[in-house]
């Protein structure tokens, strides 16, 4: 008899949202030698040493950090404390899990609750002088004060100037690749190492004739990193405004510090302001007044931290994307909730995987882990003859369109 997968225990909120999901296994992250465990082993250490030397923590919050490092490699899974404000929330997610290793339990939610605790381990959510300090602002704030970003927002401006059909393409291509700019997938990749090749399935094309069919509607945008990925995110925001593809726009944020990078409201002011003081400061002086009339709301939930796949979308939140005339879901983690982290055939229909979402939706995803769907056969057949490991490279990517009209 199969051996029953952590998360297939747990009980589906909304049977008629879910869909028969296959068999895929789900990813777990116990296996030296494979991508996840290179995650925790190999990545995480590093992260935290970084954490604990961008910003003078005390002798309190750096053993805590140290415990965590070892709790997560050698250790079990042990809640949050009773006083944390989601405690709770936490232990229901967990259920079930707790006391096993880390390493076989689902790695999108061993990874998931790894951040939680590195935000416990700081003092973010304690009453005290770290209370809502991220842990990742000095990685965030030295990318945007890069002098280099200043040519990258003056090469997105022009890119307005460009006749349509090349305009749309940029925009595109710029949202796509900024994404493999995340400062986690930057600790064990060097980024000068990283070209981009390869956009494995393109359905650009699709994405722009859904937005044409549904104009004037809500365009949702979720967003995965800050800085020089969430840049072309809001430049992209400001063309589909602009051209009236959108007459409103939501832009999903992460409530707190999560997965190195990921954008929170501050990080999307941030990006604003710099954005104003560029070269391309007409394109932030629009948003910055779109922000203020209500044409781009910033949205957040909680559920945008959970250890979940979107399968399991809380009502609220799903009423909510059904209002969407497309969401664009951007990153990796995004890709990953979406399908579901399993090891998927590689040629598995995308729309089986994430025809369950309410609305219709893109996916714009550089590969950083691995799993993948609705791929071509030959080409899967390619990559794997390369020897390379083209799914958590960063040198592929894809733009997939589901639910279009
Ligand atoms: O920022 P992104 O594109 O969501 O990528 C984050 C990715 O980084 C990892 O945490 C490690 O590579 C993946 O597990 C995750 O999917």
């Amino acid at each position: 008899m199969k051996k029953q997968q952590p998360d297939e225990k747990r009980q589906q909120p909304d049977e008629r949202r879910t869909p028969a999901m296959p068999d895929a296994p789900v990813i777990l992250s116990g296996d030296p030698g494979s991508f996840p465990w290179s995650v925790f082993h190999e990545r995480h250490p590093k992260l935290l040493r970084q954490v604990l030397d961008a910003l003078p923590y005390g002798p309190a919050e750096r053993r805590h950090v140290e415990q965590l490092l070892a709790e997560s490699t050698t250790g079990v899974l042990t809640p949050l404390p009773p006083d944390a404000p989601d405690h709770e929330q936490w232990l229901r997610w967990g259920e079930r899990l707790w006391g096993l290793p880390w390493g076989e339990v689902p790695f999108l939610w061993a990874e998931s609750y790894f951040y939680r605790r590195l935000l416990h381990a700081t003092g973010y959510f304690t009453s005290g002088a770290w209370h809502g300090v991220d842990p990742f602002g000095p990685f965030k704030s030295a990318e945007l004060a890069n002098p280099t970003v200043d040519d990258e927002l003056a090469t997105l401006s022009a890119l307005l100037d460009l006749p349509e059909a090349k305009r749309r393409a940029a925009l595109l291509t710029s949202a796509l690749w900024g994404n493999r700019a995340d400062l986690g997938f930057r600790i064990t990749n060097d980024p000068g190492s990283v070209t981009a090749t390869g956009l494995l399935v393109d359905d650009g094309p699709l994405l722009w004739r859904e937005l044409e069919r549904t104009a004037g509607g809500r365009v949702d945008l979720v967003a995965d990193n800050a800085g020089r990925e969430l840049l072309p995110d809001l430049v992209l925001t400001d063309h589909l405004l602009t051209s009236g593809l959108a007459a409103e726009m939501a832009l999903w944020v992460k409530p707190q510090p999560y997965y190195v990078s990921d954008a929170m409201m501050a990080d999307v002011l941030a990006a604003v302001g710099r954005l104003r003081r560029s070269k391309a400061g007409a394109i932030g002086d629009r948003l910055w007044r779109a922000i203020g009339d209500g044409t781009l709301t910033v949205r957040t939930h909680a559920f945008f931290c959970a250890p979940l796949p979107y399968h399991e979308l809380p009502a609220e939140l799903a009423a909510e994307f059904a209002g969407a005339t497309l969401t664009i879901l951007k990153g990796d983690l995004n890709y990953r909730r979406l399908v579901g982290d399993r090891l998927w055939p590689p040629t598995t229909p995308f729309a089986e995987a994430a025809g369950h979402f309410p609305s219709p939706v893109a996916a714009l995803r550089t590969l950083k882990s691995d799993v993948v769907t609705g791929l071509p056969e030959a080409a899967v057949r390619e990559l794997d003859g390369t020897g390379e490991a083209w799914r958590t490279s960063g040198r592929y990517g894809v733009v997939q369109v589901c639910n279009a009209g």
